[in-house]
């Protein structure tokens, strides 16, 4: 049969609306579309996103070694920083602290240098040791409580006073009390 004729039982507009048809049939699916766009928004996310590998650095390796000695030699302390009155403190609330602190200040004004020290963070049984520096002076200013027992950073000091033999020949030293007239 000759193309240009119609087949009986079909019409000229019902053959045409049919190729019109077979033309704008699509190739993909909306399925297929929909598909694809998911899929390329999730690898352009990944592209986009994705965790770059982060390098953790070993920090045991990068910190230095430093191992912090504390110094507990106040003679070797007293020597580096050029001090020649060392003003120990019992202290419990700060007032012995703080009256040392003034104190060591002071010395400046007789041309020496001072520094409040903790008896607690110090070697205390070098008080001998003293009569290596010229022209120097132990002062202990403590604070006492109860019945004129020492303060907490001050017990160590006590007990280890009342037992020691150590000759402190040679050492000079003053005691600063604060006398309270009130009754403990
Ligand atoms: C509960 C208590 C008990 C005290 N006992 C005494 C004492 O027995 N003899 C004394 O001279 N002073 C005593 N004080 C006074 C303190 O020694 C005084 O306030 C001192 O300046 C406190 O020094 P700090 O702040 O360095 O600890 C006592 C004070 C308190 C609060």
């Amino acid at each position: 049969m000759d193309s240009s004729e119609v087949e009986p039982g079909t019409s000229t507009a019902d053959s045409a609306a049919e190729s019109s048809l077979v033309v704008e049939e699509s190739f993909f699916s909306t399925l297929d579309i929909f598909l694809f766009s998911l899929i390329a928004g999730f690898a352009i996310y990944w592209f986009v996103f994705r965790k770059k590998k982060v390098e953790i650095p070993d920090y045991k390796t990068l910190q230095p070694q430093v191992q912090t000695i504390r110094e507990t030699s106040f003679i070797e302390k007293m020597k580096k920083t050029g001090k020649n009155i060392v003003v120990f403190y019992g202290s419990q609330t700060g007032t012995a602290e703080e009256f040392a602190n003034r104190l060591s200040k002071d010395a400046q004004r007789y041309g020496m240098r001072g520094m409040a020290t903790d008896p607690e963070e110090y070697d205390m049984s070098e008080l001998n040791r003293l009569t290596e520096i010229e022209n120097t002076l132990a002062i202990f200013c403590m604070a006492t409580y109860g019945e004129g027992d020492p303060t907490d950073n001050a017990q160590d000091f006590y007990d280890w006073m009342q037992e020691t033999d150590l000759d402190l020949t040679g050492v000079k030293y003053a005691v600063s009390i604060k006398e309270n007239k009130q009754d403990f």
